[in-house]
């Protein structure tokens, strides 16, 4: 344990992020009136390079024109590697109203690429004296982002979230899959004739988890691609909370409930923390660092494991 704090990441619901493509305006609706936390309009990879420019002037509407709720409203720009990004970047900032929360920077394969974006974001913020400061959030979704995740976690203070993104990050790792996300046929143990499916997405997962919390950062698992997989998207979201992951990102509007199923603390969680705080404030008084709840060891950090859903549960019950 560092004498350094842990910082803690922003306390706001991030269960579930709804995309939806900034070439598609009729979804837009739709998606505010949606029961996701966050919000991200796409001007990557859901759009057709030659829709980019309407793509871009549909969302610059409607970050006015619909009501967003409380819901945080972010806009994914195009990757630093392609013609798009600066514009993305400039017709926001000087264009798009005050409603706008952040901006989703793709494809990070180090920290100067947000320290690019920073900059730019940051000259036309001052320009313009819009009040609000923008945040960030970042894809890592390739070789390089997995290699650098911690130094793109510290990157800026603007940055509150960071997802994986199973399809590019496959395709980048040269992975043998089309598959976006869940369990791939072919990445099994075998033990005496049966297969045991083991999770292609754990580590790159995990390191993520790690970067986040070193820097209080949201680390949050990005797309399942089989929409009609109901089952898959639970099991993988599960999977991800386990590990650390506070949100996933819905593709289609089927996915929301499932993210905010698994990602809000269930009844038998909370109240099992609950009584493990009041089995340790017990103990406390006892003058005992340790004790029994259930037949099983609860010690000091079991407070801090019990706090980790109290905290969860009573943020979103109070959002
Ligand atoms: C994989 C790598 C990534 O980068 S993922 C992030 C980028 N991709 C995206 O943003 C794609 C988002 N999703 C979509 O574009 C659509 O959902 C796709 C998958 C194309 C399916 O669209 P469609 O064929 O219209 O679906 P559907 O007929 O089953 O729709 C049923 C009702 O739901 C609506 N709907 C659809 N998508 C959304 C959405 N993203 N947000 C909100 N609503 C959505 C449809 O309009 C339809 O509504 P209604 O019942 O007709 O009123
Ligand atoms: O952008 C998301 C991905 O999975 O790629
Ligand atoms: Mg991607």
């Amino acid at each position: 344990m560092s004498f350094r704090i842990q910082p803690p990441a922003p306390a706001r619901p991030n269960r579930c992020q709804l995309f939806g493509p900034g070439s598609r305006p009729a979804l837009f609706e739709k998606m505010a009136a949606s029961a996701a936390d966050v919000i991200n309009l796409d001007l990557e990879d859901s759009v057709a390079p030659t829709d980019k420019d309407a793509a871009r002037a549909n969302i610059i509407a409607a970050i006015s024109d619909v009501d967003w709720g409380n819901k945080t409203l972010s806009v994914r720009i195009n990757g630093l590697d392609t013609p798009y990004w600066y514009r993305d970047v400039v017709d926001l900032m000087e264009q798009a109203g005050e409603r706008l929360d952040q901006i989703m920077i793709p494809k990070v394969g180090c920290a100067a690429d947000i320290y690019a974006v920073d900059a730019l974001v940051t000259a036309i913020e001052t320009a313009k004296g819009r009040a609000k400061k923008i945040n960030f959030e970042v894809i890592i979704e390739s070789a390089a982002g997995i290699a650098h995740v911690e130094e793109i976690a510290a990157a800026s203070p603007r940055l509150v979230a960071m997802s994986l993104g199973a399809a590019d990050f496959a395709a980048s790792m040269g992975m043998a899959t089309t598959g976006i996300g869940g369990t791939q046929e072919n990445y099994y143990m075998l033990r005496e004739g049966a297969k045991y499916w083991s999770d292609p997405w754990h580590w790159a997962q995990a390191a993520i988890v790690a970067a986040c919390r070193t820097h209080g950062v949201l680390p949050v698992d990005g797309p399942f691609g089989d929409f009609s997989d109901d089952e898959g998207y639970r099991a993988q979201a599960l999977r991800s909370a386990t590990l650390g992951m506070v949100g996933k990102w819905a593709i289609h509007p089927k996915q929301i409930a499932l993210a905010n199923e698994v990602f809000t603390p269930s009844e038998a969680a909370v109240t099992e923390a609950r009584e493990i705080l009041a089995a340790m404030e017990e103990a406390k008084a006892k003058g005992e660092g340790a004790t029994v709840y259930k037949g099983r060891l609860v010690d000091i950090a079991s407070i801090k494991q019990a706090e980790v859903i109290v905290r969860q549960s009573e943020m979103i019950a109070n959002s």
